[in-house]
């Protein structure tokens, strides 16, 4: 017997989904499997039902969201033997994207029936795990803004993207220390990614890949508003790289440190963070989750 425990974000996406227990019994047999589903209730309320299922002794556990709900559920299945399945329901599924893992949530299932797994790297920023993507600056304002408006959708993105760009300052210096050098900026941005897709098909870490024992890190250095908005349109354009404020680099361990702050706005893997600190430490954990793909 398989014990298959769905762990499902009633609000990710556009919070419609298929996911019943009638549904799920259409690809799960009871002769073979024994299937539960719960319901997140509010943020982090996925961590407390994982910590249940893995104490009810579940063999793989489904998210069923998008990179929040992932991070939330792998967080706690990190170095263990107990796979991560999922359902993409997100807005964005950046992870679910660069894992190739079907939108379509009846050839998802089909997915985790196949039990194919596949092992993983993961972030770590300070007490925090990340499976997609972490960072400081423009893009922990804009997640900032977007959970403020309380709208799920592309254009509640672009809104809190002007937001930030209108609130742009540059008070803080920080020291990056990476691969053996030093580098003081103002930051635009301080992007760390384990995958190679954010989600919505935009990526600022092409070469990013989950298996390769490394993060992919881009740094982007103070520019005007207008030349944000340049920025902007690179990203979209996939030609960021051209400009010569963005530096990119592959490593596998990074600290932060600034000047007179404790404090720092960051986003994990699309949640926005305030992590109070006076140093960030970023590392990897090669392989150390097993997801179904
Ligand atoms: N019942 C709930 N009510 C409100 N928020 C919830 C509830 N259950 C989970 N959450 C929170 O919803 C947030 C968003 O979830 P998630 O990232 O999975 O969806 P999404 O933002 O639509 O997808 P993506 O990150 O791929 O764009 C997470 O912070 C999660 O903790």
């Amino acid at each position: 017997m398989r014990h298959i425990h769905f762990i499902v974000n009633p609000i990710a996406g556009s919070g419609k989904h298929l996911i019943t227990q009638k549904f799920l019994h259409n690809f799960f047999d009871q002769d073979n499997y024994v299937v539960k589903i719960k319901k997140s209730d509010y943020k982090k309320h996925a961590k407390t039902l994982t910590k249940d299922s893995i104490k009810e002794g579940a063999d793989i556990i489904v998210a069923c969201g998008g990179d929040g709900t992932i991070n939330e559920v792998a967080s706690c299945l990190v170095n263990t033997n107990i796979a991560l399945g999922i359902i993409p329901l997100g807005s964005g599924n950046g992870l679910a994207s660069n894992l190739k893992i079907p939108k379509r949530i009846d050839q998802a299932l089909n997915l985790i029936k196949t039990n194919t797994i596949k092992k993983i790297d993961v972030g770590r920023i300070n007490d925090h795990y990340f499976f997609s993507n972490t960072g400081i600056g423009i893009d922990a304002q804009v997640i900032m803004h977007y959970e403020n408006s309380n709208e799920r959708r592309i254009l509640s993105y672009i809104k809190s993207s002007l937001k930030a760009l209108r609130d742009l300052n540059y008070r803080n210096k920080i020291s990056i220390d990476i691969n053996g050098e030093q580098i003081e900026t103002y930051p635009f941005l301080v992007f760390i990614s384990n995958t190679n897709e954010m989600g919505y098909n935009i990526s600022l870490t092409p070469m990013a890949s989950l298996q390769d024992g490394l993060l992919d890190v881009l740094i982007v250095s103070k520019m005007s508003r207008l030349k944000s908005i340049y920025f902007g349109l690179l990203i979209l354009l996939k030609k960021h790289h051209l400009i010569k404020e963005a530096k990119h680099y592959q490593t596998k361990s990074i600290t932060i440190r600034q000047a007179n702050q404790t404090a720092y706005d960051s986003q994990i893997d699309g949640e926005f963070f305030n992590i109070v600190s006076e140093t960030i430490d970023i590392s990897l954990l090669e392989k150390s989750l097993h997801v179904i793909a």
